[in-house]
């Protein structure tokens, strides 16, 4: 796909080793359209690369922005402007009750104790979870946790959110409900997802091979092509 004319999120010739591994090796991407999925398989760089665009991970040699933003040198201002799901929410979580997990985004933003803790009530009852936030994060589900971890990045309203595998810990009815709520949020998001039919609603999907762009483009196309290469291995596997 052409690179977008004002793109929120750009890696200019990444490379980047992790253990003795290379991951990215001179990587380059613009992404500007409102939902870009990735896909791959398990391992091909998907979690790293929304690591680099957090400003979780730096880049050994290259550059990212976000939002004009190069990580290396404004790593502190990136809080405020993107949003980062972790796909283990135990990685991710902070604060031993749901309230204070959701409020911490929100004073780190400006609100006072009492004006994020009113939000963060009101977000939870928004979300079907009324009374949640005296509840203690460690006695919920991993599904509930994920759902309090979504909540707590969507909370500051991020211009950018970065959702690695959001639904994996899901029940049916959560997930549906979320994917509603993502559909309509009004943020650029960058989700890494194997839920093909999710991602099929698109702007955008970047599909991930070993730290390289195999395919970039509409989501049909990229899926089917995607789809093609594993039906086309299992066959030489079983020739
Ligand atoms: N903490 C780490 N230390 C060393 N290597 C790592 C680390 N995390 C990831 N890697 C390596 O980086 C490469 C990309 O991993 P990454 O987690 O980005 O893949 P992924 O596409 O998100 O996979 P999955 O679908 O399984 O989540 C893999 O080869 C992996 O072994």
């Amino acid at each position: 796909m052409p690179d977008t004319v004002s793109p929120y999120l750009r890696f200019d010739n990444v490379s980047l080793g992790r253990g003795a591994r290379t991951v990215f090796d001179g990587f380059s991407a613009s992404l500007g359209e409102r939902r870009v999925g990735l896909i791959g398989n398990n391992g091909s760089g998907k979690s790293t690369l929304l690591r680099l665009a957090a400003g979780l991970l730096l880049p050994d040699a290259g550059e990212v922005f976000v939002e004009g933003l190069e990580t290396k040198t404004h790593r502190g201002e990136l809080p405020g402007n993107v949003g980062f799901l972790f796909q283990n929410p135990d990685h991710q979580i902070l604060f031993p009750t749901v309230g204070e997990e959701i409020a911490f985004g929100l004073t780190e933003k400006g609100m006072t104790d009492a004006e994020a803790n009113a939000a963060a009530r009101e977000l939870l009852a928004a979300n079907g979870c009324e009374g949640w936030e005296k509840r203690a994060v460690h006695e919920l589900s991993e599904g509930q946790r994920q759902l309090v971890c979504l909540l707590s990045v969507i909370a500051p309203e991020p211009s950018v959110l970065l959702l690695d595998e959001p639904f994996s810990s899901l029940d049916l009815p959560t997930r549906l409900d979320l994917s509603d709520r993502l559909r309509a949020l009004p943020q650029a998001v960058v989700m890494a997802s194997h839920d093909f039919e999710f991602l099929s609603a698109f702007d955008r999907l970047l599909w991930l091979d070993d730290g390289r762009v195999r395919e970039d483009g509409r989501p049909a196309t990229v899926i089917a092509a995607y789809e093609a290469s594993i039906r086309g291995l299992k066959t030489a596997r079983r020739a």
